[in-house]
């Protein structure tokens, strides 16, 4: 499974880092050498068909000599010249092979001006119709001259004839014309009798014109001589020119046909009361300009389906590409067949049986399931027996068959019968090799799969850890916390891409996840300027849990602006390139916290941690922040409620008490587990109980230092820097405690004038702790003034010259 997989995975890596011919195709640097090729091929085959027509007698013989170097062509462009020459213009098209040449050229063109595929096949498709048709019409008219034809021509020419005679095939060629101009160029009858009309009324305008000028000249003369009403003038108008006559006409004509006809009705209108002052009363009309609109192109394709047809989807493994998944000999492979000794089984099944008459409960069915570590006795208790009776007899029955570990379940939920788990004398390891080569993991679509272990039916239990959404463990000490917590990073390191998930790791013990060490540049998540990736001291928690905080706003700042509810569809987004990486816009891998002893971590720091924990808790499922803390002590001060509340999913290893029981699971069982990774899985509402994979520390030694052994990131994750509010200025700070960087600080403080810590931050490459530390220092010194809340600090130094004056007297104190 194992290999198949890696074997997908590699088949994907080379298929990626290789793009096929087509989307080289696609580049814009092989389009512009494609189509400069093209054009001038073109222009290399006009010249030689040039040529071809002066010299093809005296080239005849080269034609079959082309390796012969012997043999000269006089052929401008030599033999090839020749021999493409007499290929296109003898054997194929006649002198119509310059419109194949001409179709290069326009092939190369098109390629440059960027246009689509479809547009370069259509022209093909034109052109060589028109070279076919024109060499049949030459071999018509001359049928001696092979060289106007071709041999197509000249053939085609001669097979028509045949069937439908000389004057068929005129009539076919004249036919063949007008289709192909019809289709090609959308030319109509229509239009040509409209250019017709519209000629017509454009001398009828210009002498409309011209009697309107008469019109205005003699009006002119009228108005001094007679005073006459309007009506009058019309009726005593000498002009032939009636008004139907004058019909406007658009001087400039567009593509709207029809609607000319209507305009000059409504210019009549409209324009009058104009047209009578200027031209004294006359009914008239104005020809008039339409402007061309010209309609808007519409995109069919916007900005990010073009990036991702020219790019693909964003790959976040392409940094890593060829990371390698652990492979599964790294895990240890124990004898996992269960073996049934049937003597127990009948033993255990006598034993039930006799408790239980003893209290007057008769069974009527019982059946037993055999796990890893326990046996699970279904029980059909005879009709009339009460439920809660035989829950009850609890310890009675677990007294009588004188074995830790037993749990009644009353009834099984969904099957209606009674289920009493009895733990094997002999268990059997449940390794992680089976679990993480199991089809159910491997075949999982979570996001983020934990192959936690087996249930009682030998079944693998696979859950997913963004849907838990969060997760708490609890267990006495030895119980098999520490291998549970390093089952769940196991799971995720074989499952996960580095790009895809990323850990923090709270290890007050220091001991239990130091491995992990060696990962840190691949999976690890850590704040800037520290040193260790893994957190074992408290104030280091704090600061990184309020860090974590701060990438959660952020988080959902970048989820608002990218209009989606959670990091699956963030990231889906951002894999379809719909989202700007200038904007901000990154692929957001996965983070889990882990925090082992968290009892201890309240005890030292109590609200500290419980606030930003449960802050976490209640909103980062959304942003892909998931949280798994474990304790010993699941105490009611440890796991507060509002921290109860946002972990709806539990794992409870053995327990010492029936109250820790109830504290961690809101029911009791955990107080009745054999211990060495036998546990309850609680997931809201049902309670499984599962035989934890057992991964040791060898195996995740040599898991992490595969990992490790590859390419990494050039850092761990970084989280965004936390600055503690009572961090605040301390300003004596003495000249021995300075920074090494100080004065290279104060140098770039006094040239710029400017007293901020961004600007150290830039100019010296510094995280904000230490830039803003440097800062005190300088405030400390006299060079910059105090805090101005968001304004930069006034510099108190004027120049260089006034700084190095400040330092060399500070040292002579
Ligand atoms: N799933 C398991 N299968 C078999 N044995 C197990 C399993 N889990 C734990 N054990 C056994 O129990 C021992 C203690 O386990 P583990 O170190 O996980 O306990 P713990 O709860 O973390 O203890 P502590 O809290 O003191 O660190 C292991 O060394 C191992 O022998």
């Amino acid at each position: 499974m194992a290999k198949s997989k890696q074997g997908t995975k590699k088949i994907i890596n080379t298929s990626e880092n290789k793009p096929s011919f087509f989307a080289f195709l696609k580049t814009r640097q092989s389009q512009t050498i494609l189509g400069t090729f093209l054009i001038l091929f073109a222009i290399f085959l006009c010249i030689a068909f040039i040529s071809f027509f002066f010299n093809w007698q005296e080239d005849q013989s080269t034609i079959s000599k082309l390796t012969d170097k012997t043999v000269r062509s006089k052929n401008l462009l030599g033999k090839i010249g020749a021999n493409l020459s007499h290929f296109f213009i003898y054997k194929s098209f006649g002198i119509a092979a310059f419109i194949i040449a001409f179709q290069v050229f326009l092939t190369g063109a098109l390629i440059l001006l960027k246009k689509k595929l479809n547009k370069i096949i259509i022209s093909w498709n034109w052109n060589l119709l028109a070279t076919l048709w024109l060499s049949i019409s030459l071999g018509f008219l001359h049928k001696k001259n092979a060289l106007l034809s071709g041999i197509i021509g000249f053939e085609v020419n001669e097979f028509s004839q045949t069937f439908i005679g000389k004057t068929g095939l005129v009539i076919l060629l004249a036919f063949l014309c007008i289709t192909y101009i019809v289709l090609r160029y959308k030319v109509t009858f229509d239009a040509y009798f409209e250019k017709i009309q519209r000629k017509r009324e454009e001398r009828k305008a210009k002498e409309f014109e011209k009697s309107k000028e008469k019109i205005t000249e003699k009006n002119e003369e009228t108005s001094k001589s007679i005073d006459l009403t309007t009506s009058e003038k019309k009726e005593k108008s000498e002009f032939e020119l009636s008004v139907e006559n004058l019909k406007p006409t658009i001087s400039k004509h567009s593509e709207v046909e029809k609607p000319k006809a209507e305009y000059p009705l409504k210019v009549e209108e409209h324009i009058e009361p104009t047209l009578k002052t200027e031209i004294g009363k006359n009914e008239e009309v104005v020809a008039i300009d339409i402007e061309k609109i010209e309609e808007e192109k519409s995109v069919t394709e916007n900005l990010s389906d073009k990036i991702l047809k020219d790019f693909g989807e964003f790959d976040p493994t392409l940094e890593l590409s060829n990371f390698k998944f652990p492979t599964f000999n790294l895990l240890k492979q124990y004898n996992e067949s269960i073996s049934i000794d049937p003597e127990e089984l009948e033993a255990n099944k006598n034993r039930i049986v006799e408790t239980l008459s003893n209290y007057k409960i008769g069974i009527s069915e019982i059946k037993a399931t055999v796990g890893p570590t326990i046996t699970l006795y279904e029980i059909v208790p005879e009709a009339g027996i009460r439920i809660s009776k035989i829950k009850n007899l609890e310890d009675d029955i677990a007294l009588s068959l004188s074995a830790l570990g037993i749990r009644i379940i009353a009834p099984i939920p969904g099957k209606g019968t009674i289920g009493i788990e009895v733990p094997n004398k002999k268990s059997t390891i449940v390794s992680m090799h089976s679990a993480i080569s199991s089809k159910k993991f491997q075949e999982s679509r979570m996001e983020l799969p934990i192959a936690l272990g087996k249930t009682i039916s030998n079944e693998t239990f696979v859950v997913d850890l963004a849907k838990m959404p969060h997760l708490l463990m609890a267990g006495a000490t030895g119980q098999g916390k520490s291998v549970g917590l390093n089952a769940v990073l196991t799971s995720l390191l074989y499952k996960k891409h580095p790009a895809e998930v990323k850990f923090i790791l709270v290890d007050p013990k220091k001991v239990e996840l130091t491995l992990f060490n060696k990962i840190e540049r691949h999976y690890l998540a850590k704040l800037p300027d520290t040193e260790e990736a893994i957190i074992t001291d408290t104030s280091k928690v704090v600061t990184t849990l309020n860090s974590l905080c701060i990438e959660m706003d952020n988080r959902y700042d970048l989820l608002k602006s990218a209009m989606v509810r959670n990091i699956k569809e963030y990231n889906a987004k951002f894999k379809q390139r719909k989202l700007n990486p200038n904007d901000g816009h990154q692929f957001l891998p996965y983070i889990v916290l882990v925090i082992d002893e968290f009892a201890d971590l309240i005890m030292t720091a109590g609200k500290e941690v419980e606030t930003p924990i449960a802050r976490l808790a209640q909103l980062a499922r959304a942003i892909g922040i998931h949280l798994i803390v474990a304790t010993q002590r699941p105490s009611v001060n440890v796991i507060t409620g509002i921290i109860k509340a946002n972990f709806p999913s539990r794992i409870a290893f053995r327990v010492t008490s029936k109250i820790d029981s109830r504290t961690i699971l809101d029911a009791p069982g955990a107080d009745q587990l054999i211990g060495r990774g036998d546990l309850l899985y609680s997931g809201g509402n049902d309670i499984t109980r599962i035989q934890c994979a057992f991964v040791d520390t060898p195996e995740v030694e040599k898991i992490t230092d595969f990992i490790g052994s590859q390419k990494a990131y050039t850092e761990a994750y970084q989280l965004p820097e936390y600055i503690d509010d009572e961090s605040g200025t301390s300003i004596d700070i003495d000249i021995e405690d300075r920074d090494k960087l100080f004065k290279e600080a104060a140098e770039i403080i006094v040239t710029a004038q400017q007293g901020s810590a961004s600007l150290l931050q830039r100019k010296l490459k510094l995280g904000y702790n230490r830039a803003g530390r440097l800062i005190d220092q300088l405030e400390a010194a006299g060079i910059v003034g105090g805090f101005e809340g968001s304004k930069a600090r006034q510099v108190l130094v004027p120049d260089l010259i006034a700084l190095e004056q400040l330092l060399e007297n500070e040292k002579n104190i």
